[in-house]
Parts: C-alpha cells; sequence; structure tokens
C-alpha cells in the first residue's frame, strides 16, 4: 500500500479509530473516494474497546469498502504488544522506540522486525521526537531526525517505513498563537535523498480545522488556541516521500463538534443513534475531503 503511494506521489490517511461509528465514517470516506485507507488503534483502543471489537468491525468494514485497508497499530510500546496486535488480526504494527537511546530503539525496532516479518506484517519505526504531547517538550525543544541516523537505522532495523520529526506534533495545539506553522521540507528531501523508496510517516499531522473549533466552543465547549498542520504542507509532503499522514485529533474534534451541535439544537433527544450518526457523517465528510484534497489518495482504486 505504501509503496504505490511512494511511486504515485500521494499518501494514505491513517485514522485513529476507537470504536464502530468511527470505523464506519472513515470506511465510508475510503470506498467513496476509491481511496486506500489506514484505520489505526493504540493500546488504549485495546483497553477501551477490546482488540477482538476493533477486529472484527474493521475486518467487516474492509470487505464492504472495496478499496484496499489496513489495520495498524499505532505507537506499539514493546515486543509484546506487537506480538498481542499481530495475534489479534493487525495487518502491521508501529514499533515506537523514539524515547529511548538510540541503540535501544534500534535493537528494539530490529526484534519487531524480526517476529512480525514472519508472518508478513509490515512494521513502521520511529526516529527523533515529535514536539508538544510525545514526551511532553514544547515546539522548541523538538528533536527532529538526523538524516544520516535514519539511514542507519533503516539498515539496520530493516523497517517497512519510518516515522519522522519534522515539525508535527501530537494534539490540536501544534503551534503557539502567533507562530508560523513550518515543517523542514529540508530534513524530508534530504532523508528520501538518502533512502530511495523508503516510505515516510508523519505522525501529529492533523489540520485542526476552525470551523469544527468554532464549533465547540460556540456549543459549550472550551478549545481555544487549537493550531494544527496547513493542509497545503500536507499536500506537499504527500507527493513526496511521506506515504501515510495520522490523524486523531481532527476526527476528536469533527465528532466532538457534531455530537454537540446536535445535543445543542435537540434537547429533548435521548436517542443516542441520532447524535453519534450525526456525528460519524460529519467526520466522514472531514475524512473525504483530507483524501481527495489534502493527502491525494482518491481515485486511486
Ligand atoms: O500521530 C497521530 C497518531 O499516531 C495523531 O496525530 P494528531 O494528534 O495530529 O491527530
Ligand atoms: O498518537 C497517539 C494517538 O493520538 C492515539 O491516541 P491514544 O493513545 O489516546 O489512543
Ligand atoms: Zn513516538
Ligand atoms: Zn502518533
Amino acid at each position: 500500500m505504501l509503496l504505490h503511494a511512494y511511486d504515485h506521489h500521494y499518501a494514505v490517511g491513517a485514522f485513529n479509530v476507537n470504536n464502530m461509528e468511527v470505523i464506519q465514517g472513515v470506511a465510508k470516506a475510503a470506498k467513496e473516494q476509491r481511496s486506500p485507507v489506514i484505520l489505526q488503534a493504540s493500546s488504549f483502543t485495546g483497553q477501551y474497546a477490546d482488540l477482538g471489537y476493533i477486529v472484527g468491525i474493521a475486518e467487516n468494514a474492509a470487505r464492504l469498502a472495496d478499496v484496499p485497508v489496513a489495520l495498524h497499530l499505532d505507537h506499539g510500546e514493546d515486543l509484546e504488544t506487537c506480538k498481542e496486535f499481530i495475534q489479534a488480526g493487525f495487518t502491521s504494527v508501529m514499533i515506537d522506540g523514539s524515547h529511548l537511546p538510540y541503540e535501544e530503539n534500534v535493537a528494539l525496532t530490529r526484534s519487531v522486525c524480526e517476529y512480525a516479518h514472519r508472518y508478513d506484517i509490515t512494521v513502521e519505526g520511529e526516529l527523533g521526537t515529535l514536539a508538544g504531547v510525545e514526551d511532553g517538550r514544547s515546539a522548541e525543544q523538538s528533536l527532529y531526525t538526523d538524516p544520516e541516523q535514519a539511514r542507519d537505522f533503516a539498515e539496520r532495523t530493516g523497517v517497512d517505513s519510518l516515522a519522522i520529526a519534522i515539525g508535527t506534533s501530537h494534539g490540536a495545539y501544534k503551534f503557539k498563537p502567533g507562530q508560523k506553522p513550518m515543517l523542514r521540507f529540508d530534513i524530508l528531501e534530504q532523508v528520501s535523498r538518502l533512502m530511495p523508496r523508503l516510505p515516510i510517516v508523519l505522525h501529529g499531522a492533523s489540520s485542526v480545522n476552525q470551523e469544527d473549533i468554532a464549533e465547540i466552543n460556540a456549543m459549550g465547549g472550551d478549545i481555544s488556541g487549537a493550531i494544527g498542520i496547513p493542509e497545503e504542507m500536507l499536500a506537499q509532503a504527500s507527493r513526496l516521500a511521506v506515504c501515510k499522514i495520522n490523524v486523531d485529533t481532527d476526527l476528536r474534534l469533527a465528532m466532538t463538534g457534531a455530537i454537540r451541535k446536535y445535543l445543542h439544537e435537540a434537547p429533548e433527544q435521548i436517542d443516542y443513534r441520532k447524535y453519534i450518526g450525526a456525528g460519524r457523517d460529519h467526520l466522514a465528510e472531514r475524512v473525504s475531503h483530507k483524501m481527495k484534497n489534502v493527502f491525494l489518495s482518491a481515485e486511486r482504486y
């Protein structure tokens, strides 16, 4: 999936899913846009939903979607977690050793590749530290990925894709108010020059739609100063070596905004299918827009 995206200059959206409705909304967008898609879940998802439910619903969604669908472990902490998700039916895993000393990250990531590749499961590694929520660093303390180290890492671990730090960060507050969003495209280009055809992954790549922020705030929520990655930067990254773009925050915003609006306008409503359904529909629109206009993954299948 990622090599096809590499060769054709687009990126596959990887959306964090925690329940049936979010899986349905993302899969509906993929089907309508004829776009490949990655459904991903963290070990917190496993704790929340039980992996069996997620795998069952995702497999059903994949069957109905009629486009390539992968089910991916996001931010796997250790080899045991990766094994657990592979055995549960996930089709790829991420091992996130980015917070470890370099040699420990290499050893851990290599051990996951050795295990996963036996089952034909692909592995994403990470090098560099994202600003923000990851490790509680502020934007200035972000540790950008060193391209030469990335080459050494890819060669020694055998990863199938690599997450790098070029200025993105997890969560809704990616830049300070007044700070101009900036991504290090020079690092991305160096990495891809050193490692041709290695798919690059961007974490923390939500765009933080300001209409959704305004909606949440107007309907009793309280989120201010949230800023994301501009869509044109993600489109540019998609044309380059970035093949997988992770989105969680934007789905949370879309779901929360639509549910708040629905409940505000229909205070008598207690049929939860109505307001969760409204969240699902709104989220599907946001995902469709990304596939078509930002990741350039629409009409590929
Ligand atoms: O990287 C992510 C999941 O791994 C999600 O990033 P966002 O918080 O920008 O949506
Ligand atoms: O990067 C982390 C994702 O946003 C997943 O969030 P989570 O760990 O709360 O499932
Ligand atoms: Zn990480
Ligand atoms: Zn992430």
